[in-house]
Protein backbone atom coordinates (compact mmCIF):
# COMPACT_ATOMS: atom_id res chain seq x y z
CA UNK A 1 0.00 0.00 0.00
CA UNK A 2 1.38 3.21 -0.98
CA UNK A 3 1.47 5.78 1.86
CA UNK A 4 -0.25 9.05 1.93
CA UNK A 5 0.68 10.83 4.95
CA UNK A 6 -1.00 13.43 5.61
CA UNK A 7 -3.48 13.90 3.58
CA UNK A 8 -6.87 14.15 5.63
CA UNK A 9 -9.27 13.98 2.38
CA UNK A 10 -7.66 11.38 0.13
CA UNK A 11 -4.51 10.41 -1.48
CA UNK A 12 -4.48 13.00 -3.71
CA UNK A 13 -1.99 14.78 -6.49
CA UNK A 14 0.42 16.94 -4.65
CA UNK A 15 1.49 18.52 -8.29
CA UNK A 16 0.85 22.04 -9.09
CA UNK A 17 -0.89 20.92 -12.17
CA UNK A 18 -4.64 22.95 -10.77
CA UNK A 19 -2.37 26.09 -10.28
CA UNK A 20 -0.39 25.84 -13.29
CA UNK A 21 -3.70 25.62 -15.59
CA UNK A 22 -4.91 28.97 -13.39
CA UNK A 23 -1.50 30.27 -13.91
CA UNK A 24 -2.04 33.44 -15.86
CA UNK A 25 1.16 35.55 -16.37
CA UNK A 26 0.42 38.95 -16.57
CA UNK A 27 -1.50 41.42 -14.13
CA UNK A 28 -3.20 38.10 -11.80
CA UNK A 29 -4.82 38.64 -8.76
CA UNK A 30 -2.95 36.10 -6.09
CA UNK A 31 -5.87 33.72 -5.03
CA UNK A 32 -5.30 32.92 -1.18
CA UNK A 33 -6.68 30.57 0.85
CA UNK A 34 -8.31 32.75 3.36
CA UNK A 35 -7.74 36.65 3.25
CA UNK A 36 -9.23 37.42 6.66
CA UNK A 37 -8.19 41.27 7.15
CA UNK A 38 -9.82 41.31 10.21
CA UNK A 39 -8.65 41.11 13.70
CA UNK A 40 -6.09 43.62 15.56
CA UNK A 41 -5.42 45.46 12.38
CA UNK A 42 -3.40 48.77 12.86
CA UNK A 43 -5.14 51.63 11.08
CA UNK A 44 -2.65 52.40 8.16
CA UNK A 45 -3.14 48.43 7.61
CA UNK A 46 -6.76 48.08 7.62
CA UNK A 47 -8.05 48.45 4.14
CA UNK A 48 -5.09 46.64 2.86
CA UNK A 49 -6.31 44.54 -0.82
CA UNK A 50 -5.63 41.32 -1.35
CA UNK A 51 -2.13 42.15 -3.09
CA UNK A 52 -1.41 42.28 -7.20
CA UNK A 53 1.47 41.73 -8.75
CA UNK A 54 2.15 42.85 -11.94
CA UNK A 55 4.33 39.79 -13.41
CA UNK A 56 6.36 41.23 -16.68
CA UNK A 57 8.29 38.12 -16.84
CA UNK A 58 8.46 35.11 -14.64
CA UNK A 59 11.95 34.02 -16.39
CA UNK A 60 13.83 36.62 -14.37
CA UNK A 61 17.51 35.22 -13.09
CA UNK A 62 17.10 34.14 -9.44
CA UNK A 63 20.87 34.98 -8.55
CA UNK A 64 20.81 38.56 -9.96
CA UNK A 65 18.32 41.46 -10.03
CA UNK A 66 15.00 40.97 -10.61
CA UNK A 67 15.08 42.46 -14.31
CA UNK A 68 11.17 42.45 -15.65
CA UNK A 69 9.22 42.36 -12.12
CA UNK A 70 7.48 44.80 -11.10
CA UNK A 71 7.10 45.35 -7.28
CA UNK A 72 4.72 47.72 -6.04
CA UNK A 73 4.27 49.06 -2.60
CA UNK A 74 1.32 47.27 -2.07
CA UNK A 75 2.52 43.83 -3.32
CA UNK A 76 5.61 43.57 -1.13
CA UNK A 77 4.49 41.80 2.41
CA UNK A 78 6.78 42.19 5.49
CA UNK A 79 7.63 38.70 5.42
CA UNK A 80 7.10 35.13 3.42
CA UNK A 81 7.43 31.99 5.49
CA UNK A 82 8.11 29.09 3.59
CA UNK A 83 6.50 25.99 4.85
CA UNK A 84 4.22 25.77 7.74
CA UNK A 85 5.27 23.10 10.02
CA UNK A 86 5.57 24.76 13.40
CA UNK A 87 8.41 26.35 13.46
CA UNK A 88 7.52 28.26 10.33
CA UNK A 89 3.64 28.57 11.91
CA UNK A 90 5.08 30.40 15.06
CA UNK A 91 7.43 32.11 13.74
CA UNK A 92 4.23 33.69 11.28
CA UNK A 93 2.03 34.31 13.73
CA UNK A 94 4.41 35.76 16.49
CA UNK A 95 4.89 38.39 13.44
CA UNK A 96 1.62 38.95 12.68
CA UNK A 97 0.71 39.99 16.24
CA UNK A 98 3.38 42.30 16.21
CA UNK A 99 1.02 43.55 12.93
CA UNK A 100 3.52 42.59 10.08
CA UNK A 101 1.96 41.65 6.67
CA UNK A 102 2.75 37.29 6.41
CA UNK A 103 2.59 35.22 3.69
CA UNK A 104 2.92 31.45 4.40
CA UNK A 105 3.71 28.96 1.69
CA UNK A 106 2.48 25.39 2.54
CA UNK A 107 3.74 23.05 -0.41
CA UNK A 108 1.00 20.26 0.89
CA UNK A 109 -3.02 21.19 1.53
CA UNK A 110 -3.06 21.20 4.95
CA UNK A 111 -0.26 22.58 7.35
CA UNK A 112 2.04 21.00 10.13
CA UNK A 113 4.58 19.51 8.01
CA UNK A 114 6.04 17.07 10.90
CA UNK A 115 3.15 17.63 12.92
CA UNK A 116 0.26 17.27 10.89
CA UNK A 117 -2.13 14.50 10.70
CA UNK A 118 -4.36 12.19 7.37
CA UNK A 119 -7.61 10.64 8.21
CA UNK A 120 -8.26 6.95 6.83
CA UNK A 121 -11.15 4.38 7.55
CA UNK A 122 -12.34 6.43 10.86
CA UNK A 123 -8.79 6.48 12.02
CA UNK A 124 -7.09 10.24 12.37
CA UNK A 125 -3.17 9.46 12.69
CA UNK A 126 -0.56 11.93 13.63
CA UNK A 127 2.03 12.05 10.92
CA UNK A 128 4.76 12.58 13.80
CA UNK A 129 5.50 12.73 16.91
CA UNK A 130 2.61 12.27 19.80
CA UNK A 131 4.54 13.41 22.80
CA UNK A 132 4.08 17.14 23.46
CA UNK A 133 6.29 19.02 25.42
CA UNK A 134 5.42 22.41 26.46
CA UNK A 135 1.79 22.40 25.99
CA UNK A 136 0.73 23.22 29.99
CA UNK A 137 -0.55 25.75 31.27
CA UNK A 138 2.40 26.91 33.64
CA UNK A 139 5.76 28.59 33.66
CA UNK A 140 7.72 30.55 30.63
CA UNK A 141 8.35 27.11 28.19
CA UNK A 142 5.16 25.76 27.67
CA UNK A 143 5.37 27.62 24.12
CA UNK A 144 3.10 25.42 22.06
CA UNK A 145 0.06 27.07 24.38
CA UNK A 146 1.96 30.04 24.59
CA UNK A 147 1.93 30.23 20.51
CA UNK A 148 -1.56 29.60 20.29
CA UNK A 149 -2.67 31.97 22.81
CA UNK A 150 -0.92 34.82 21.21
CA UNK A 151 -3.56 34.17 18.11
CA UNK A 152 -6.40 33.86 20.37
CA UNK A 153 -6.23 30.07 20.70
CA UNK A 154 -6.90 26.91 23.46
CA UNK A 155 -6.93 23.65 23.14
CA UNK A 156 -8.18 20.91 25.15
CA UNK A 157 -5.13 18.97 26.07
CA UNK A 158 -5.57 15.19 27.65
CA UNK A 159 -2.67 15.04 30.88
CA UNK A 160 -0.34 11.77 29.87
CA UNK A 161 0.23 10.06 33.05
CA UNK A 162 3.82 8.65 31.70
CA UNK A 163 5.59 9.81 29.50
CA UNK A 164 7.04 6.58 28.17
CA UNK A 165 7.11 3.75 29.16
CA UNK A 166 11.02 1.71 28.60
CA UNK A 167 11.56 -1.30 27.53
CA UNK A 168 15.08 -2.48 27.61
CA UNK A 169 17.75 -5.07 27.73
CA UNK A 170 18.30 -7.41 30.58
CA UNK A 171 14.34 -6.73 30.93
CA UNK A 172 14.90 -3.60 32.36
CA UNK A 173 11.65 -1.80 32.29
CA UNK A 174 11.03 2.24 33.32
CA UNK A 175 8.13 4.04 33.12
CA UNK A 176 8.61 7.86 33.63
CA UNK A 177 5.43 8.67 35.70
CA UNK A 178 4.29 12.38 35.35
CA UNK A 179 5.58 13.30 39.09
CA UNK A 180 9.14 13.35 39.52
CA UNK A 181 8.84 11.74 42.89
CA UNK A 182 7.72 8.78 41.55
CA UNK A 183 9.75 8.44 39.02
CA UNK A 184 13.01 8.70 40.60
CA UNK A 185 11.33 6.13 43.09
CA UNK A 186 10.98 3.97 40.40
CA UNK A 187 14.97 4.15 38.66
CA UNK A 188 16.32 4.59 42.36
CA UNK A 189 14.05 0.83 42.85
CA UNK A 190 16.30 -0.69 39.50
CA UNK A 191 19.48 1.38 40.98
CA UNK A 192 19.57 1.72 44.48
CA UNK A 193 23.50 1.72 44.91
CA UNK A 194 23.43 4.68 42.35
CA UNK A 195 20.51 7.04 44.21
CA UNK A 196 22.97 9.85 45.24
CA UNK A 197 24.59 9.99 41.76
CA UNK A 198 20.62 9.70 40.23
CA UNK A 199 19.24 12.63 42.25
CA UNK A 200 22.57 14.57 41.41
CA UNK A 201 22.50 14.02 37.25
CA UNK A 202 18.84 15.35 37.16
CA UNK A 203 19.30 17.92 39.53
CA UNK A 204 21.50 19.42 37.33
CA UNK A 205 19.02 19.44 34.76
CA UNK A 206 16.53 20.96 37.61
CA UNK A 207 18.86 23.79 37.68
CA UNK A 208 19.08 24.29 34.09
CA UNK A 209 15.08 23.99 33.43
CA UNK A 210 14.61 26.36 36.46
CA UNK A 211 16.76 28.76 34.98
CA UNK A 212 15.15 28.56 31.04
CA UNK A 213 12.19 28.83 32.85
CA UNK A 214 12.67 31.90 35.03
CA UNK A 215 13.85 33.87 31.09
CA UNK A 216 11.74 35.81 28.77
CA UNK A 217 12.04 34.11 25.30
CA UNK A 218 12.72 35.80 22.81
CA UNK A 219 15.93 35.64 20.12
CA UNK A 220 19.36 35.11 21.41
CA UNK A 221 20.28 36.98 18.73
CA UNK A 222 18.69 40.05 19.52
CA UNK A 223 21.49 42.28 21.88
CA UNK A 224 18.87 44.70 23.77
CA UNK A 225 16.67 41.77 24.71
CA UNK A 226 20.13 39.17 25.72
CA UNK A 227 21.81 41.92 27.49
CA UNK A 228 18.71 42.71 29.21
CA UNK A 229 18.31 39.31 30.35
CA UNK A 230 21.64 39.30 31.59
CA UNK A 231 21.20 42.26 33.69
CA UNK A 232 17.82 41.17 35.09
CA UNK A 233 18.62 37.73 35.35
CA UNK A 234 22.60 37.14 35.90
CA UNK A 235 22.76 33.93 37.38
CA UNK A 236 20.27 32.12 35.16
CA UNK A 237 21.92 33.61 32.14
CA UNK A 238 25.84 32.64 33.34
CA UNK A 239 24.54 29.11 34.32
CA UNK A 240 22.81 28.78 30.72
CA UNK A 241 26.13 30.05 28.86
CA UNK A 242 27.81 27.48 31.56
CA UNK A 243 26.27 24.68 30.34
CA UNK A 244 25.71 25.48 26.38
CA UNK A 245 28.52 23.73 25.14
CA UNK A 246 28.21 21.00 27.63
CA UNK A 247 26.43 17.78 26.80
CA UNK A 248 24.26 15.30 28.86
CA UNK A 249 26.65 12.11 28.90
CA UNK A 250 29.68 13.96 29.78
CA UNK A 251 27.73 15.09 33.12
CA UNK A 252 25.92 12.18 34.01
CA UNK A 253 29.23 10.24 33.82
CA UNK A 254 30.59 13.36 36.87
CA UNK A 255 27.66 11.11 38.78
CA UNK A 256 26.77 8.12 37.48
CA UNK A 257 29.29 5.11 37.29
CA UNK A 258 26.94 2.06 36.55
CA UNK A 259 27.17 0.86 32.53
CA UNK A 260 23.21 0.40 33.05
CA UNK A 261 22.20 3.28 33.94
CA UNK A 262 24.32 5.29 32.12
CA UNK A 263 22.58 3.49 28.63
CA UNK A 264 19.54 4.39 30.27
CA UNK A 265 20.29 7.65 30.12
CA UNK A 266 21.44 6.85 26.87
CA UNK A 267 18.19 5.90 25.55
CA UNK A 268 16.25 8.83 27.18
CA UNK A 269 18.14 11.55 25.20
CA UNK A 270 18.29 9.38 22.19
CA UNK A 271 14.14 9.28 22.16
CA UNK A 272 14.38 13.11 21.95
CA UNK A 273 17.87 13.62 19.61
CA UNK A 274 18.54 10.37 18.49
CA UNK A 275 21.66 10.21 19.32
CA UNK A 276 23.08 9.06 22.41
CA UNK A 277 23.54 11.13 25.93
CA UNK A 278 27.23 12.02 24.92
CA UNK A 279 26.26 14.15 22.02
CA UNK A 280 23.06 15.32 23.34
CA UNK A 281 23.33 19.03 24.63
CA UNK A 282 22.82 19.55 27.86
CA UNK A 283 20.35 21.81 27.96
CA UNK A 284 18.11 20.31 25.54
CA UNK A 285 18.36 16.96 27.93
CA UNK A 286 17.45 19.41 30.52
CA UNK A 287 14.18 20.51 28.73
CA UNK A 288 12.68 18.05 28.18
CA UNK A 289 13.99 15.45 31.35
CA UNK A 290 12.21 18.13 33.61
CA UNK A 291 9.23 20.04 31.31
CA UNK A 292 7.42 16.19 31.22
CA UNK A 293 7.63 16.54 35.07
CA UNK A 294 6.63 20.24 35.23
CA UNK A 295 3.99 21.31 33.04
CA UNK A 296 4.05 17.19 32.08
CA UNK A 297 3.15 15.64 28.49
CA UNK A 298 -0.39 16.67 27.20
CA UNK A 299 -2.34 15.12 24.18
CA UNK A 300 -4.24 17.77 22.17
CA UNK A 301 -7.57 16.36 22.17
CA UNK A 302 -8.80 15.85 18.34
CA UNK A 303 -5.01 14.77 17.78
CA UNK A 304 -1.70 16.75 17.15
CA UNK A 305 -2.69 18.40 13.55
CA UNK A 306 -5.08 20.64 15.58
CA UNK A 307 -2.48 22.42 16.48
CA UNK A 308 -0.87 23.54 13.45
CA UNK A 309 -4.89 24.27 12.24
CA UNK A 310 -5.05 26.40 15.14
CA UNK A 311 -1.74 28.24 14.17
CA UNK A 312 -3.14 28.96 10.85
CA UNK A 313 -6.70 30.08 11.40
CA UNK A 314 -4.70 32.38 14.35
CA UNK A 315 -2.67 33.35 11.48
CA UNK A 316 -5.51 34.50 9.23
CA UNK A 317 -7.68 36.48 12.17
CA UNK A 318 -4.69 38.31 12.29
CA UNK A 319 -4.61 39.67 8.57
CA UNK A 320 -2.03 37.45 7.58
CA UNK A 321 -2.18 34.77 4.72
CA UNK A 322 -1.40 31.22 3.67
CA UNK A 323 -1.66 29.28 0.93
CA UNK A 324 -1.91 25.53 -0.24
CA UNK A 325 -0.33 23.95 -2.71
CA UNK A 326 2.38 26.23 -3.07
CA UNK A 327 5.71 24.94 -3.68
CA UNK A 328 8.65 27.36 -3.69
CA UNK A 329 10.86 26.40 -6.27
CA UNK A 330 13.93 28.70 -5.45
CA UNK A 331 14.19 32.19 -3.25
CA UNK A 332 14.61 35.43 -5.59
CA UNK A 333 17.95 37.34 -4.82
CA UNK A 334 17.86 40.92 -5.69
CA UNK A 335 21.80 42.59 -5.53
CA UNK A 336 22.52 39.38 -2.97
CA UNK A 337 19.60 39.74 -0.62
CA UNK A 338 16.59 38.05 -0.56
CA UNK A 339 13.72 39.39 -1.87
CA UNK A 340 11.37 36.91 -3.18
CA UNK A 341 10.08 33.28 -4.09
CA UNK A 342 9.59 31.86 -7.21
CA UNK A 343 6.54 28.66 -7.10
CA UNK A 344 7.01 25.63 -9.01
CA UNK A 345 3.86 27.19 -11.14
CA UNK A 346 5.80 30.65 -11.84
CA UNK A 347 4.20 32.69 -9.36
CA UNK A 348 6.10 35.01 -7.82
CA UNK A 349 5.80 36.51 -4.41
CA UNK A 350 8.04 39.47 -2.61
CA UNK A 351 8.71 40.06 0.76
CA UNK A 352 10.89 42.67 2.83
CA UNK A 353 12.25 39.47 4.67
CA UNK A 354 11.90 35.38 3.79
CA UNK A 355 11.61 32.40 6.12
CA UNK A 356 12.47 29.23 5.20
CA UNK A 357 11.03 26.36 7.09
CA UNK A 358 12.53 23.61 4.81
CA UNK A 359 15.84 22.25 6.60
CA UNK A 360 18.94 24.40 5.92
CA UNK A 361 19.69 21.21 3.28
CA UNK A 362 16.65 22.21 1.55
CA UNK A 363 16.97 25.75 1.64
CA UNK A 364 20.47 26.16 0.41
CA UNK A 365 21.08 23.23 -1.51
CA UNK A 366 17.57 23.63 -3.27
CA UNK A 367 16.08 27.06 -2.90
CA UNK A 368 19.40 28.86 -3.48
CA UNK A 369 20.52 26.69 -5.92
CA UNK A 370 23.89 27.65 -8.37
CA UNK A 371 24.65 30.21 -5.20
CA UNK A 372 28.21 29.48 -3.73
CA UNK A 373 27.42 27.80 -0.01
CA UNK A 374 27.96 30.52 2.73
CA UNK A 375 31.19 29.56 5.00
CA UNK A 376 28.72 29.32 7.90
CA UNK A 377 26.85 26.85 6.23
CA UNK A 378 29.72 24.82 5.61
CA UNK A 379 30.46 25.42 9.02
CA UNK A 380 27.09 24.10 9.82
CA UNK A 381 27.63 21.01 7.34
CA UNK A 382 30.87 20.02 8.79
CA UNK A 383 29.35 19.84 12.35
CA UNK A 384 25.98 18.40 11.59
CA UNK A 385 24.99 16.09 9.44
CA UNK A 386 21.56 14.45 8.39
CA UNK A 387 19.74 12.06 11.06
CA UNK A 388 18.36 9.21 9.36
CA UNK A 389 14.95 8.81 8.87
CA UNK A 390 11.78 6.89 9.95
CA UNK A 391 10.27 3.92 8.67
CA UNK A 392 6.88 4.57 10.27
CA UNK A 393 3.80 2.21 10.78
CA UNK A 394 0.25 3.69 11.29
CA UNK A 395 -2.04 0.82 12.14
CA UNK A 396 -5.61 0.14 13.27
CA UNK A 397 -6.15 -2.62 15.79
CA UNK A 398 -8.60 -4.55 18.30
CA UNK A 399 -8.80 -3.01 21.20
CA UNK A 400 -9.05 -6.26 23.29
CA UNK A 401 -5.20 -6.64 22.12
CA UNK A 402 -3.65 -4.41 24.55
CA UNK A 403 -3.73 -5.34 28.13
CA UNK A 404 -5.79 -3.19 30.22
CA UNK A 405 -3.36 0.08 31.81
CA UNK A 406 -1.37 -0.30 28.77
CA UNK A 407 0.76 2.78 28.34
CA UNK A 408 0.23 5.53 25.83
CA UNK A 409 4.18 5.92 24.82
CA UNK A 410 6.83 2.57 24.06
CA UNK A 411 10.03 2.66 23.54
CA UNK A 412 11.42 -0.77 23.03
CA UNK A 413 15.34 -2.03 22.40
CA UNK A 414 14.87 -5.50 23.17
CA UNK A 415 18.17 -7.39 23.49
CA UNK A 416 21.39 -5.24 23.24
CA UNK A 417 22.19 -1.75 23.62
CA UNK A 418 24.65 -1.88 21.10
CA UNK A 419 21.65 -1.40 19.02
CA UNK A 420 20.47 1.45 20.57
CA UNK A 421 21.46 3.69 17.54
CA UNK A 422 21.15 1.19 14.65
CA UNK A 423 18.86 1.16 12.04
CA UNK A 424 15.60 -0.67 13.49
CA UNK A 425 17.18 -1.40 16.34
CA UNK A 426 14.97 0.10 18.68
CA UNK A 427 11.06 0.93 18.81
CA UNK A 428 9.46 4.13 19.12
CA UNK A 429 5.55 3.20 19.71
CA UNK A 430 2.61 5.88 20.33
CA UNK A 431 -0.94 4.58 21.55
CA UNK A 432 -2.71 8.39 21.01
CA UNK A 433 -6.35 6.44 21.46
CA UNK A 434 -5.50 5.64 25.07
CA UNK A 435 -5.67 8.96 26.13
CA UNK A 436 -7.93 10.16 23.32
CA UNK A 437 -10.52 7.52 22.20
CA UNK A 438 -11.93 9.39 19.37
CA UNK A 439 -9.27 9.35 17.57
CA UNK A 440 -10.40 5.62 15.94
CA UNK A 441 -13.68 4.04 15.71
CA UNK A 442 -15.00 2.43 18.37
CA UNK A 443 -13.37 -1.13 19.78
CA UNK A 444 -9.94 0.09 17.88
CA UNK A 445 -6.90 1.53 18.79
CA UNK A 446 -4.16 3.49 16.94
CA UNK A 447 -0.35 1.94 17.09
CA UNK A 448 1.70 4.33 15.33
CA UNK A 449 5.23 2.50 15.20
CA UNK A 450 8.41 4.06 14.22
CA UNK A 451 11.91 3.33 14.24
CA UNK A 452 14.95 4.83 12.48
CA UNK A 453 15.75 4.12 9.06
CA UNK A 454 18.06 5.42 5.80
CA UNK A 455 16.87 6.53 2.36
CA UNK A 456 19.71 4.56 0.90
CA UNK A 457 17.85 1.27 2.25
CA UNK A 458 14.78 2.45 -0.20
CA UNK A 459 16.06 3.98 -2.58
CA UNK A 460 16.55 2.72 -6.51
CA UNK A 461 13.61 -0.32 -6.04
CA UNK A 462 10.91 -0.85 -8.30
CA UNK A 463 8.22 -0.17 -7.68
CA UNK A 464 6.63 -4.34 -6.56
CA UNK A 465 10.21 -4.36 -4.80
CA UNK A 466 9.38 -1.23 -2.75
CA UNK A 467 6.19 -2.25 -1.74
CA UNK A 468 7.28 -5.77 -0.74
CA UNK A 469 10.08 -5.20 1.14
CA UNK A 470 8.18 -2.45 3.04
CA UNK A 471 5.62 -5.22 4.19
CA UNK A 472 8.43 -7.46 4.84
CA UNK A 473 10.43 -4.90 6.97
CA UNK A 474 6.97 -3.43 8.72
CA UNK A 475 6.13 -7.37 9.67
CA UNK A 476 9.46 -7.99 11.11
CA UNK A 477 8.96 -5.20 13.66
CA UNK A 478 5.08 -5.74 14.21
CA UNK A 479 6.36 -9.48 15.25
CA UNK A 480 9.34 -7.85 17.63
CA UNK A 481 6.50 -5.63 19.67
CA UNK A 482 3.91 -8.34 19.44
CA UNK A 483 6.63 -10.74 20.85
CA UNK A 484 7.93 -7.84 23.48
CA UNK A 485 4.10 -6.18 24.47
CA UNK A 486 1.11 -7.85 22.99
CA UNK A 487 0.99 -11.60 21.65
CA UNK A 488 -1.89 -12.15 19.08
CA UNK A 489 -0.81 -8.17 17.49
CA UNK A 490 -0.62 -9.27 13.77
CA UNK A 491 -4.33 -11.20 14.00
CA UNK A 492 -5.56 -7.82 15.35
CA UNK A 493 -4.82 -5.37 12.75
CA UNK A 494 -7.93 -3.85 10.97
CA UNK A 495 -5.70 -0.69 9.40
CA UNK A 496 -2.01 -0.63 8.29
CA UNK A 497 -0.08 1.87 6.20
CA UNK A 498 3.73 2.12 6.11
CA UNK A 499 5.54 5.08 5.34
CA UNK A 500 9.35 5.17 4.72
CA UNK A 501 12.31 7.62 4.23
CA UNK A 502 11.23 8.46 0.79
CA UNK A 503 7.39 9.03 1.79
CA UNK A 504 9.33 11.54 4.66
CA UNK A 505 11.12 13.25 1.73
CA UNK A 506 8.17 13.40 -0.56
CA UNK A 507 5.13 14.74 1.88
CA UNK A 508 7.40 16.45 3.94
CA UNK A 509 10.13 17.77 1.53
CA UNK A 510 13.09 17.19 3.91
CA UNK A 511 15.88 15.98 2.04
CA UNK A 512 16.44 12.40 2.02
CA UNK A 513 13.74 12.55 4.81
CA UNK A 514 16.53 13.36 7.89
CA UNK A 515 14.60 13.76 11.16
CA UNK A 516 16.89 16.55 11.51
CA UNK A 517 20.38 17.58 12.37
CA UNK A 518 22.34 15.19 14.63
CA UNK A 519 26.29 16.07 15.50
CA UNK A 520 28.61 14.32 13.40
CA UNK A 521 30.82 13.72 16.25
CA UNK A 522 30.73 14.97 20.02
CA UNK A 523 29.55 18.20 19.80
CA UNK A 524 30.23 21.49 21.91
CA UNK A 525 26.80 21.46 23.16
CA UNK A 526 24.70 23.51 21.61
CA UNK A 527 27.36 25.79 20.75
CA UNK A 528 27.43 25.48 16.91
CA UNK A 529 23.82 25.48 16.41
CA UNK A 530 23.20 27.92 13.64
CA UNK A 531 20.39 30.38 14.86
CA UNK A 532 18.00 32.27 12.64
CA UNK A 533 19.89 34.57 10.51
CA UNK A 534 21.50 33.58 7.37
CA UNK A 535 24.50 34.99 5.57
CA UNK A 536 22.18 35.90 2.95
CA UNK A 537 20.80 39.47 3.91
CA UNK A 538 16.94 39.38 4.19
CA UNK A 539 16.85 35.60 4.32
CA UNK A 540 16.42 33.80 7.50
CA UNK A 541 15.82 30.15 8.73
CA UNK A 542 13.68 28.34 11.30
CA UNK A 543 12.71 25.08 11.91
CA UNK A 544 14.80 22.30 13.05
CA UNK A 545 17.98 23.06 11.00
CA UNK A 546 18.20 26.20 13.87
CA UNK A 547 18.79 26.57 17.12
CA UNK A 548 17.96 24.42 19.69
CA UNK A 549 17.51 21.57 17.07
CA UNK A 550 14.68 18.60 16.90
CA UNK A 551 11.71 18.86 18.91
CA UNK A 552 8.30 20.90 18.24
CA UNK A 553 8.65 22.78 21.43
CA UNK A 554 12.28 23.07 20.18
CA UNK A 555 11.33 24.22 16.70
CA UNK A 556 8.02 26.64 18.58
CA UNK A 557 11.35 28.18 20.37
CA UNK A 558 13.13 28.92 16.77
CA UNK A 559 10.08 30.26 15.59
CA UNK A 560 9.67 32.82 18.58
CA UNK A 561 13.18 33.89 18.35
CA UNK A 562 12.70 33.96 14.59
CA UNK A 563 10.02 36.05 15.00
CA UNK A 564 11.82 38.22 17.09
CA UNK A 565 14.55 38.97 14.71
CA UNK A 566 12.78 39.38 12.16
CA UNK A 567 10.77 42.41 14.04
CA UNK A 568 13.48 43.79 15.02
CA UNK A 569 15.20 44.07 11.40
CA UNK A 570 11.94 45.00 9.50
CA UNK A 571 11.55 48.17 12.70
CA UNK A 572 8.86 46.58 14.57
CA UNK A 573 10.77 46.33 17.61
CA UNK A 574 13.84 47.70 18.90
CA UNK A 575 17.48 47.52 17.64
CA UNK A 576 20.66 48.73 17.51
CA UNK A 577 22.65 48.25 14.44
CA UNK A 578 25.97 48.89 16.56
CA UNK A 579 25.33 46.08 19.28
CA UNK A 580 23.49 44.15 16.40
CA UNK A 581 27.33 43.97 14.61
CA UNK A 582 28.83 43.46 17.89
CA UNK A 583 26.57 40.51 18.87
CA UNK A 584 26.22 38.86 15.43
CA UNK A 585 29.81 38.59 14.94
CA UNK A 586 30.47 37.11 18.42
CA UNK A 587 28.00 34.56 18.12
CA UNK A 588 29.52 33.85 14.43
CA UNK A 589 32.55 32.91 16.11
CA UNK A 590 31.29 31.09 18.72
CA UNK A 591 30.37 28.77 16.53
CA UNK A 592 33.45 28.58 15.11
CA UNK A 593 34.55 26.97 18.49
CA UNK A 594 32.37 23.77 18.38
N1 LIG B 1 10.28 14.07 10.29
C1 LIG B 1 9.61 13.34 11.17
O1 LIG B 1 9.33 12.22 10.97
C2 LIG B 1 9.19 13.93 12.47
C3 LIG B 1 8.36 13.21 13.30
C4 LIG B 1 7.97 13.76 14.50
C5 LIG B 1 8.37 15.00 14.86
N2 LIG B 1 9.18 15.68 14.06
C6 LIG B 1 9.58 16.98 14.54
O2 LIG B 1 8.88 17.99 13.82
C7 LIG B 1 9.69 19.13 13.77
C8 LIG B 1 9.85 19.73 12.41
O3 LIG B 1 9.29 20.97 12.42
P1 LIG B 1 9.74 22.07 11.42
O4 LIG B 1 8.92 23.26 11.74
O5 LIG B 1 11.21 22.25 11.42
O6 LIG B 1 9.43 21.56 9.96
P2 LIG B 1 8.49 20.50 9.26
O7 LIG B 1 9.35 19.60 8.45
O8 LIG B 1 7.51 19.91 10.18
O9 LIG B 1 7.65 21.43 8.27
C9 LIG B 1 8.20 22.00 7.12
C10 LIG B 1 7.04 22.37 6.21
O10 LIG B 1 7.57 23.09 5.12
C11 LIG B 1 6.95 22.64 3.93
N3 LIG B 1 7.91 22.91 2.86
C12 LIG B 1 9.19 22.46 2.77
N4 LIG B 1 9.75 22.91 1.63
C13 LIG B 1 8.82 23.69 1.02
C14 LIG B 1 8.83 24.44 -0.18
N5 LIG B 1 9.88 24.48 -0.98
N6 LIG B 1 7.71 25.15 -0.51
C15 LIG B 1 6.63 25.13 0.30
N7 LIG B 1 6.56 24.42 1.45
C16 LIG B 1 7.65 23.71 1.80
C17 LIG B 1 6.68 21.16 4.15
O11 LIG B 1 5.66 20.69 3.31
C18 LIG B 1 6.30 21.16 5.64
O12 LIG B 1 4.93 21.38 5.79
C19 LIG B 1 11.03 18.70 14.23
O13 LIG B 1 11.26 19.12 15.48
C20 LIG B 1 11.02 17.23 14.24
O14 LIG B 1 11.86 16.80 15.27
C21 LIG B 1 9.59 15.19 12.87
C1 LIG C 1 24.02 33.46 23.45
C2 LIG C 1 25.06 33.11 24.39
C3 LIG C 1 26.42 32.85 23.87
C4 LIG C 1 24.88 32.95 25.70
C5 LIG C 1 23.67 33.28 26.38
C6 LIG C 1 23.30 32.36 27.49
C7 LIG C 1 21.82 32.23 27.46
C8 LIG C 1 20.99 33.34 28.02
C9 LIG C 1 21.32 31.14 26.88
C10 LIG C 1 19.92 30.88 26.76
C11 LIG C 1 19.54 29.75 26.18
C12 LIG C 1 18.17 29.38 25.97
C13 LIG C 1 17.06 30.30 26.33
C14 LIG C 1 17.95 28.12 25.45
C15 LIG C 1 16.64 27.55 25.22
C16 LIG C 1 16.58 26.25 24.87
C17 LIG C 1 15.35 25.52 24.65
C18 LIG C 1 14.03 26.15 24.86
C19 LIG C 1 15.51 24.23 24.25
C20 LIG C 1 14.43 23.34 23.96
C21 LIG C 1 14.73 22.11 23.57
C22 LIG C 1 13.70 21.14 23.32
C23 LIG C 1 13.95 19.93 22.78
C24 LIG C 1 15.28 19.55 22.31
C25 LIG C 1 12.86 19.00 22.59
C26 LIG C 1 12.94 17.88 21.92
C27 LIG C 1 11.84 16.96 21.89
C28 LIG C 1 11.74 15.96 21.02
C29 LIG C 1 12.67 15.78 19.89
C30 LIG C 1 10.68 15.02 21.20
C31 LIG C 1 10.57 13.92 20.47
C32 LIG C 1 9.67 12.94 20.89
C33 LIG C 1 9.56 11.77 20.32
C34 LIG C 1 10.29 11.35 19.11
C35 LIG C 1 8.61 10.86 20.90
C36 LIG C 1 9.17 9.65 21.47
C37 LIG C 1 8.08 8.73 21.34
C38 LIG C 1 7.99 7.53 21.88
C39 LIG C 1 8.94 6.98 22.84
C40 LIG C 1 6.87 6.73 21.48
Amino acid sequence: MNLCFQNPVKCGDRSSSLFSALLITSNYKLGTCNLGFNGRVSENRKNIKPPVVTVKSVSSSVLGTVEGTKRNESSVYDAIVIGSGIGGLVAATQLAVKEARVLVLEKYLIPGGSSGYYERDGYTFDVGSSVMFGFSDKGNLNLITQALKAVGRKMEVIPDPTTVHFHLPNNLSVRIHREYDDFIAELTSKFPHEKEGILAFYGVCWKIFNSLNSLELKSLEEPIYLFGQFFQKPLECLTLAYYLPQNAGAIARKYIKDPQLLSFIDAECFIVSTVNALQTPMINASMVLCDRHYGGINYPVGGVGGIAKSLAEGLVDQGSEIQYKANVKSIILDDGKAVGVRLADGREFFAKTIISNATRWDTFGKLLKGEKLPKEEENFQKVYIKAPSFLSIHMGVKAEVLPPDTDCHHFVLEDDWKNLEEPYGSIFLSIPTILDPSLAPNGRHILHIFTTSSIEDWEGLPPKEYEAKKEDVAARIIQRLEKKLFPGLSSSITFKEVGTPRTHRRFLARDKGTYGPMPRGTPKGLLGMPFNTTAIDGLYCVGDSCFPGQGVIAVAFSGVMCAHRVAADIGLEKKSRVLDVGLLGLLGWLRTLA
